[in-house]
């Protein structure tokens, strides 16, 4: 559940009568997501999305993930859209937090992982990557390498709470990458938390991307690794090589992976292991009891850690070196 500020329908319509939007016909929470407060909201002019950005969200981040939004819209990504008000401005406050209204994008994320979707994933990540050329706003990425270690502080002394050695092992694993870490490969705009509940497919085709709040300026296969993690397991733990396969030709045919690329992948994986281990573990040891939020397993990201460490050859992704 993912509604954090409850807004009273007084609210929501002075809210919306600052808008070109016509009259609000109804207003309701959304139950999915993690981060912010999201309502659907339908007006005279159709359905739209209402969110209340909480308390993750640097609201100085905000122009960032406003205008990239446009950005790719503009250079043909299908992804949501924030609506200017009368006033031409967008970004509003409402019940104390900083507010927008993006447009609503239609399809559905995929429940259940095909091998096709994946296939889509790979084209959809490519375009998400070349559409962020030429964005001239910029936002360091917090949760990369540099920023894994101040996330393993904050819960090290009741990781083993989790699991009896899970402290130690994250410490080796920390070491090893930030030693390791690539610095020289390609980056620019990548969406960086591009989970299967971000990605949306109508008629069996990727029809849009959503939730951009996690994006900034970071290496383009690392963006690569976290869709191999998020999307190439299956609920059982297996890695799935044909989906993997599937979704790094797909990627190769839009945005050709260099060899350098390629080589990295591994690491890469490991680095977007741990920084999902990371939050969810700090996640699993704060959420206070009763909270209306699922926490997420971190250990599904420990095992996926441990696969990644047995990589000797790209070709377990079902990758050439080429
Ligand atoms: N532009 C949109 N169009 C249609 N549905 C959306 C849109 N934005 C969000 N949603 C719905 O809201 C849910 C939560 O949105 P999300 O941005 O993932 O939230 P959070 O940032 O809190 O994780 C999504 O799973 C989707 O159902
Ligand atoms: N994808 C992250 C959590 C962030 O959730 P989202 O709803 O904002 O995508 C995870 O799985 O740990």
């Amino acid at each position: 559940m993912a509604v954090y500020t409850e807004v009273s329908d007084e609210d929501v319509r002075a809210f919306v009568a600052q808008y070109d939007l016509g009259d609000v016909v109804s207003c309701k929470g959304i139950a999915e997501g993690v981060e912010n407060s999201n309502f659907l909201l339908v007006t005279d002019k159709g359905p739209y999305i209402l969110t209340l950005y909480e308390k993750r969200v640097d609201p100085a981040d905000l122009p960032f993930f406003l205008g990239l939004m446009d950005h790719l819209a503009a250079n043909g990504l299908t992804c949501p859209q924030p609506v200017a008000g009368t006033d031409g401005v967008a970004l509003r406050s409402l019940c104390g937090r900083p507010a927008v209204i993006v447009t609503f994008l239609k399809g559905m994320w995929p429940r259940r992982i095909l091998a096709d979707h994946c296939a889509g994933l790979g084209e959809g990540l490519a375009r998400l990557h070349l559409a962020g050329d030429g964005f001239t706003l910029t936002r360091r990425n917090s949760l990369s390498v540099g920023g894994w270690r101040p996330l393993f502080e904050a819960s090290r002394w009741r990781a083993d709470e989790v699991k009896p050695g899970l402290a130690d092992a994250l410490a080796e694993e920390l070491d090893y990458l930030e030693a390791q870490w690539p610095q020289d490969l390609p980056a620019g705009i990548i969406h960086a938390d591009l989970f299967p509940d971000n990605v949306f497919f109508a008629d069996g085709k990727l029809s849009g991307l959503i939730d951009f709040y996690f994006a900034c300026n970071d290496l383009f296969a690392y963006d690569v690794a976290i869709c191999l993690n998020a999307w190439c397991f299956e609920a059982d733990g297996a890695f799935n090589v044909t989906k993997a396969r599937l979704l790094l030709a797909n990627y190769d045919r839009i945005r050709p992976l260099s060899a350098a690329e390629r080589e990295a992948l591994p690491i890469l994986a490991r680095g977007s292991a741990i920084r999902f281990l990371l939050t969810r573990l700090y996640d699993w040891l704060n959420t206070p009891p009763g909270a209306m939020v699922k926490r997420k397993d971190p250990l599904e990201y420990l095992h996926k850690l441990r696969f990644h460490q047995q990589i000797r050859h790209i070709a377990d992704y079902g990758l050439d070196r080429s």
